[in-house]
């Protein structure tokens, strides 16, 4: 069993360890402290997530989604997952270089997620037209595809940026 594919009791440590060839990616120094809906309780029973970069800049991230994650008896809500592609996705642009928010994002839900489980998030910016970022990412743990996602981000204009 692969520690992405583990599954932990509330409370006990979570092992988001990356694959080799990552490196973690510091999200509130790029973003500020701002992710807390997702990001803001890394040993708490909602989620713990940690981003990485491989050695192409992709951004990944390793999400345990926790108890309180919980939709369907025993599985993540699909508004939990929507919460975290929407900030992984984003996030991947950011890290590629631009200032957006999140213009529109389409999730097709393919599997359901058992809670208590580490899965992996991975990303791709796709295109780049104008203001309009487009991100593509996958929710999956070894050969399970949970959910995939095409999100369109936009930049930030001048004015609005703090
Ligand atoms: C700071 C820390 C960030 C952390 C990382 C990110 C992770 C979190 C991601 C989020 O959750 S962000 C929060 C959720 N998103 C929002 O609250 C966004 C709310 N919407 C807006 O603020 C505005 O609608 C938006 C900035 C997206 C666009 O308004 P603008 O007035 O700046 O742009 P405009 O409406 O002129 O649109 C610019 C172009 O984008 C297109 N566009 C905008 N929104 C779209 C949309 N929703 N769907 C399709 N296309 C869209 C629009 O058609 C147009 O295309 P063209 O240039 O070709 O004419």
């Amino acid at each position: 069993m692969t520690a992405s594919s583990e599954e932990h009791a509330a409370g006990a440590a979570v092992d988001l360890s990356g694959a080799p060839d990552w490196t973690l990616f510091d999200a509130p120094s790029l973003v500020g402290d701002s992710l807390r809906f997702v990001s803001g309780q890394p040993d708490g029973d909602r989620f713990r997530v940690r981003y990485f970069r491989d050695a192409e800049q992709h951004l990944h991230a390793r999400i345990w989604f926790g108890p309180e994650t919980e939709g369907p008896p025993g599985h993540a809500h699909g508004g939990a997952v929507a919460a975290v592609m929407d900030e992984g996705l984003g996030l991947a642009a950011w890290a590629a270089g631009y200032a957006i928010v999140v213009g529109n994002l389409n999730i097709s839900f393919r599997a359901m997620l058992p809670i208590q489980k580490v899965v992996t998030l991975e990303s791709r910016v796709v295109s780049v037209e104008g203001r309009k970022i487009m991100v593509h990412g996958r929710l999956f743990c070894g050969d399970t595809l949970f959910a995939e996602g095409q999100c369109l981000c936009i930049t930030i204009k001048k004015e609005n940026q703090s």
